[in-house]
């Protein structure tokens, strides 16, 4: 007869922080195209991580990974709930700004008034009083932005995948937006995984700034930012990240060129 013995006890679940993301040796094909390829990336609780990377390197394709709208073909993504706001502010035109912050709610089964009662107080605080009834016609770009990142931030998930937010904007009131920005996530903080063009912008929002390589896109150098909010684009350590940055991206250019 066979012995049974006892086997040993599981360990138990290791209790993961919601707001952390963990993206392991990831890779995701479309077709003959390998958009990403062995991708690690850790960020923590709370953390702003800023990705750069040359122009279609597989950027977005990360934030859908770790959005759960795809999943990887090899590797591993683990992440919390994740909120993407898109390139594109995608707000419904024929909506109210109101009902275009509260669709996140309305989407999660709240009732019109309950979702417009949730998203009203947080207008003032956006620079929005007054534009609840208007819709995104007759807003400016930089409203528009803020009102697409109200409802990203109304959907109540710890992470925040931002895709270019700013990129449509021109440069003042892009200037205005990075300073809004890093007011609204010291007022209320998240895990934010930020993809943008601009080196500067990274260095402006991130704690720590990640390079992709040109597609297959991987993380090639990770330059850690650690100075106090706010920032401004004049002091002399955001300039010298900035360039600090600007040659880690030459040289993963280069790199995958040579
Ligand atoms: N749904 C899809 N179907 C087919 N190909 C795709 C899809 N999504 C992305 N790709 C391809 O994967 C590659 C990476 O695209 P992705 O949009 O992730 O790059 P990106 O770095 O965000 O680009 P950009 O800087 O231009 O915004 C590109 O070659 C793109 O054409």
């Amino acid at each position: 007869m066979q012995t049974q013995t006892a086997s040993p006890a599981a360990p138990p679940p290791t209790q993961t922080d919601p707001g952390v993301i963990r993206v392991e040796r990831a890779t995701r094909h479309f077709g003959a195209v390998t958009a990403i390829e062995d991708l690690t990336l850790a960020v923590r609780a709370g953390e702003v991580v800023a990705v750069v990377g040359p122009s279609g390197c597989g950027k977005s394709t990360l934030l859908e990974l770790v959005c759960g709208l795809s999943a990887p073909d090899a590797g591993r993504v683990d992440a919390g709930p994740a909120a993407l706001m898109p390139q594109r502010d995608l707000l419904l035109p024929w909506a109210s700004a109101l009902d275009n912050a509260a669709l996140a709610l309305r989407v999660r089964g709240e009732s019109k008034a309950k979702a417009r009662a949730a998203a009203a107080p947080a207008f003032a605080e956006f620079g929005l009083a007054g534009f609840e009834r208007s819709r995104p016609a007759a807003l400016s770009g930089g409203m528009r932005q803020r009102v697409a990142f109200l409802r990203t931030l109304l959907a109540g998930k710890p992470i925040l995948c931002l895709d270019e937010p700013f990129a449509s904007l021109d440069a003042i009131s892009r200037a205005d937006m990075q300073a809004w920005l890093q007011g609204a996530l010291a007022r209320e903080p998240r895990t934010v995984l930020l993809v943008t063009h601009d080196v500067e912008e990274a260095v402006l929002l991130g704690d720590r700034v990640a390079v992709m390589s040109p597609r297959p896109g991987r993380i090639v150098a990770e330059i850690a930012v650690g100075l106090p909010r706010p920032r401004t684009a004049t002091q002399p350590e955001v300039v010298a990240l900035r360039g600090r940055a600007m040659a880690a991206l030459a040289a993963a250019t280069a790199g995958a060129r040579a």
